[in-house]
């Protein structure tokens, strides 16, 4: 793993972790649709967005979920994003009421496609990084540029050595 890590920094996120900053985001979003302050859907971009958006959804009782599959990494190296898969047309409108939600913004390439597509929705991430941040309306943390976001779903637990010892 280290040795495709061309980032100076590594944030590890455990779930608990990523649990409570989800849930800080759904929290902060409360109250602020267009409709007395209510959202009408959740959209996940898959794949990362969608821990984040199942609890937004949880907290904020939003039923109505759905995904957009956008691709722009192979492992840390980003390629043109493209959508694989988009939500349903008519739920979504021309976005107004829908709250869109990802893990994190980097590059804001992602969140750049898919508001060309849905001008009139409310982009929401649990971390972003400075270059996305013009892309995002609400996200909970910010971590610096050279810093990767290692999440729980991409890591397992395991064996360390001790600080003093062989083995
Ligand atoms: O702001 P950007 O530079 O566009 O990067 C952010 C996007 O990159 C990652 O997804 P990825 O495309 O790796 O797919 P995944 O969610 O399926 O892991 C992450 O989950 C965001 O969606
Ligand atoms: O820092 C990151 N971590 C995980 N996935 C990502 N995709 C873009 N940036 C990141
Ligand atoms: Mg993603």
């Amino acid at each position: 793993m280290a040795d495709r890590l061309p980032h100076e920094k590594g944030f590890h996120v455990s779930w608990d972790q990523i649990h409570r900053d989800s849930r800080a985001l759904a929290w902060r979003l409360d109250g602020k649709g267009p409709d007395n302050g209510a959202w009408r859907s959740v959209v996940a971009i898959t794949r990362g967005g969608m821990a984040p958006a199942m609890i937004v959804a949880r907290e904020l009782d939003i039923r109505t979920v759905d995904t957009i599959s956008v691709k722009s990494y192979d492992h840390q190296s980003q390629k043109d994003a493209v959508v694989l898969k988009a939500p349903d047309a008519e739920m979504m409108g021309d976005g107004t009421g829908v709250l869109i939600v990802d893990d994190l913004v980097d590059t804001g390439k992602t969140l750049e496609l898919v508001r060309e597509m849905y001008p009139h929705a409310h982009f929401a991430t649990v971390y972003a990084k400075p270059q996305g941040e013009p892309m995002v309306d609400t996200f909970i943390t910010g971590v610096s540029q050279d810093t990767w976001i290692f999440f729980p779903w991409d890591m397992a637990m395991q064996y360390v050595k001790p600080y003093r010892g062989t083995d």
